[in-house]
């Protein structure tokens, strides 16, 4: 299959997924874990449960930051306190790793690559992703771009139903690209980052099945040293309004579900099939 096809393929896969047609992911992942479940604590009101991890992978200027924005907007969760938020942003680049002292030099000489994965601490990275899928309250770094350097402060991030994570590579490495639900790939001129999403998109057509692609103008080369994409403000504003419609269907099996979904502006959603068994996720 041509790689263009593949791509549409996958857009039309994502819509039925995103309206909650097939994922299963993180929950199998978590007995696969074999976690114990049941240390989960009662938090924002709500039985802390496997929160849905949506990803933001792309260049940098791509977008990544102001879809988050604009899903947390539309869901009404800015105004909220951050023990209140159902659904939470972090961002990789909080995940920048303290520079040495020599390395700190290059920096200040621009001969630093930001953009490379050894720039990252995966390990806390996957630390703090794992715990946020065992409904655990993680402590997210606050990083300086002045001193390259993890700051003494840190973000507390509080059980939620969902979590969108952001960053250029942030799917570059393995063990954090499994736990993603979804995936929405921002196009731009970060070929790393725009080949690592068309290999995403490879594995998931060949290796595992249909999972998440979605928000990327299909436009790719077949020779993979030449595959593209790029991100529309259109395939944006359709990407965001498919996952706010797919968090609202999520949320309105909660308590204040209608609160929020009246605050946001949304009063219906197309219906989705109901949950079976007793995992507690709906997709
Ligand atoms: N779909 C879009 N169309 C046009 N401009 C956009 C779009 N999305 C984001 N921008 C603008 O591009 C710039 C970079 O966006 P941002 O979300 O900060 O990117 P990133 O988080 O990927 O670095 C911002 O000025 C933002 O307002
Ligand atoms: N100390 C640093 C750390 C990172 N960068 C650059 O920031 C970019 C990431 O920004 P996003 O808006 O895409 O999250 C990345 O491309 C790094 O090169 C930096 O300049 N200094």
């Amino acid at each position: 299959m041509l790689l263009s096809a593949v791509i549409r393929h996958s857009r039309a896969v994502s819509v039925c997924n995103i309206l909650g047609l097939g994922i299963t992911r993180n929950y199998n992942l978590k007995h696969k874990m074999g976690e114990n479940t049941a240390d989960n604590v009662k938090t924002n009101g709500f039985e802390s449960k496997t929160p849905f991890l949506i990803g933001v992978a792309g260049g940098t200027a791509s977008g990544k930051s102001t879809v988050c924005q604009k899903i947390m907007e539309k869901l009404g969760q800015q105004q909220k306190q951050q023990t209140d938020r159902r659904v939470v942003c972090i961002s990789q680049d909080s995940f920048y790793r303290s520079l040495t002292p020599s390395e700190r030099l290059r920096a200040e000489r621009g001969q630093f690559n930001f953009d490379h994965p050894d720039a990252f601490d995966d390990k806390k990275l996957l630390a703090v992703l794992k715990d946020i899928l065992a409904g655990k309250k993680v402590e997210v770094p606050e990083y300086n771009y002045i001193t390259n350097s993890i700051s003494d402060r840190s973000h507390t991030i509080y059980p939620a139903d969902v979590v969108l994570i952001e960053g250029i590579l942030v799917f570059y490495f393995p063990e954090t690209k499994k736990f993603a639900d979804v995936i929405i790939p921002r196009g731009a001129d970060n070929i790393v980052a725009i080949d690592l999403i068309v290999h995403h998109i490879w594995d998931i057509m060949y290796k595992k099945g249909p999972k998440i692609v979605n928000g990327c103008n299909g436009h790719a080369e077949d020779e993979p040293n030449e595959r593209r994409m790029s991100g529309s403000s259109e395939d944006t504003l359709i990407a965001i309004d498919l996952i706010v419609q797919h968090i609202s269907e999520y949320l309105k099996r909660s308590p204040d579900a209608k609160q929020m979904l009246d605050y946001a502006g949304i009063s219906s959603v197309p219906g989705s099939p109901q949950r079976t068994g007793k995992s507690g996720r709906p997709h």
